[in-house]
């Protein structure tokens, strides 16, 4: 059978978007997930899938220094995050744009504001699957932590903005204001995985009526249902483009230990795989996220079975295991 993705143009192209950034979070090395994945082969592993793969290098981003970025209310380093997300939803909308199929690999969870919001920019009507032990949609009054990898989708679903954030910047623009014209309706957002969510997420997933399925209900009705409910909450005609957002920690730590916020209790190998497969299966894919691979955690064996299966994870999503 001849899988064919609607929206990519022909000949396909996947576009790899390096961001070697850990602003969202404290915990550092995760910049160099994106390094050790292409170390690893990726560009020659899905050029030996048939894609054609771009890839110029790993992107740069100029520091902002802690002195210039105090945290607001909150939240740290806003503008050193809402700077980089910026200029990353530039880069996948761009490529989006021109019909090809932007991988962004990370680096922290909150680059997701920009690929989402690069995604929207080409294809409005886009849903989002969000694989994740964590909800990542803490707004700026829910966090504990600040760290703004564990809020993205409240900015993009707009529970969050530049106007909760105040107004005075010292004439600068406030950080988020870049996001303003961005809603990712609720009812487009579909997660998988999940298993530590926060109390005021859980109130967030509740009172907005969004798609979670935990891993309880994984294990209740099996990996192959809980795909198939996802798509039916947001896609259910199965005509509506899709990005695929995937953090690492979804997979069991015995399966993806080098993270920095592991939760046992977690997606096999197969299961995240199987994720991965069926949404190329159905054709719609138009953008994809391997997030929070840090290969400053655990020891070397450990590191270089989390940058395989990262690899192995996209390979799955851009058609690798389809026969
Ligand atoms: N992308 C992630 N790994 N996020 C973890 C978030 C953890 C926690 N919920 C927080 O708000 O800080
Ligand atoms: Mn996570
Ligand atoms: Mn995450």
């Amino acid at each position: 059978m001849n899988h064919k993705l609607r929206f990519i143009a022909e000949p396909k192209t996947v576009s790899i978007v390096g961001c070697p950034f850990s602003g969202g979070q404290h915990r550092v090395g995760v910049d160099k997930g994106p390094i050790h994945m292409v170390n690893a082969g990726l560009v020659e592993q899905l050029r030996g899938l048939g894609w054609i793969v771009e890839f110029d290098g790993h992107h740069q981003f100029e520091d902002i220094s802690a002195e210039f970025d105090p945290p607001i209310g909150k939240l740290k380093n806003p503008r050193f995050v809402s700077k980089v997300t910026q200029a990353v939803a530039q880069v996948v909308g761009d490529h989006a744009t021109r019909g090809s199929l932007p991988l962004t690999l990370g680096g922290d969870h909150s680059l997701a504001m920009g690929t989402i919001a690069g995604t929207l920019s080409r294809y409005s009507d886009a849903c989002v699957i969000w694989v994740d032990a964590h909800a990542d949609i803490n707004t700026h009054e829910t966090t504990d932590s600040g760290n703004i990898h564990g809020m993205p989708l409240a900015f993009l679903t707009s529970l969050s903005g530049s106007k909760s954030l105040g107004n005075n910047n010292g004439g600068q623009p406030v950080p988020f204001s870049w996001l303003d014209s961005v809603h990712l309706h609720p009812s487009r957002l579909a997660y998988i995985g999940l298993r530590d969510v926060d109390q005021g997420e859980k109130t967030i997933l509740r009172e907005h009526n969004i798609a979670a399925f935990s891993m309880h209900e994984i294990d209740r009705y099996g990996i192959g249902s809980v795909v198939e409910m996802a798509l039916d909450r947001v896609n259910p005609d199965r005509s509506k483009p899709i990005h695929l957002s995937f953090d690492v920690d979804a997979l069991d730590p015995s399966v993806a230990p080098s993270t920095g916020t592991p939760v046992r209790g977690g997606l096999t190998f197969r299961e995240g795989h199987y994720i991965c497969e069926r949404l190329y299966e159905t054709g719609l894919l138009v953008a994809i996220d391997l997030m929070e691979v840090n290969p400053s955690l655990r020891d070397a064996a450990d590191v270089q079975q989390t940058v395989a299966v990262g690899c192995s994870l996209v390979r799955a999503a851009l058609g690798e295991t389809l026969l």
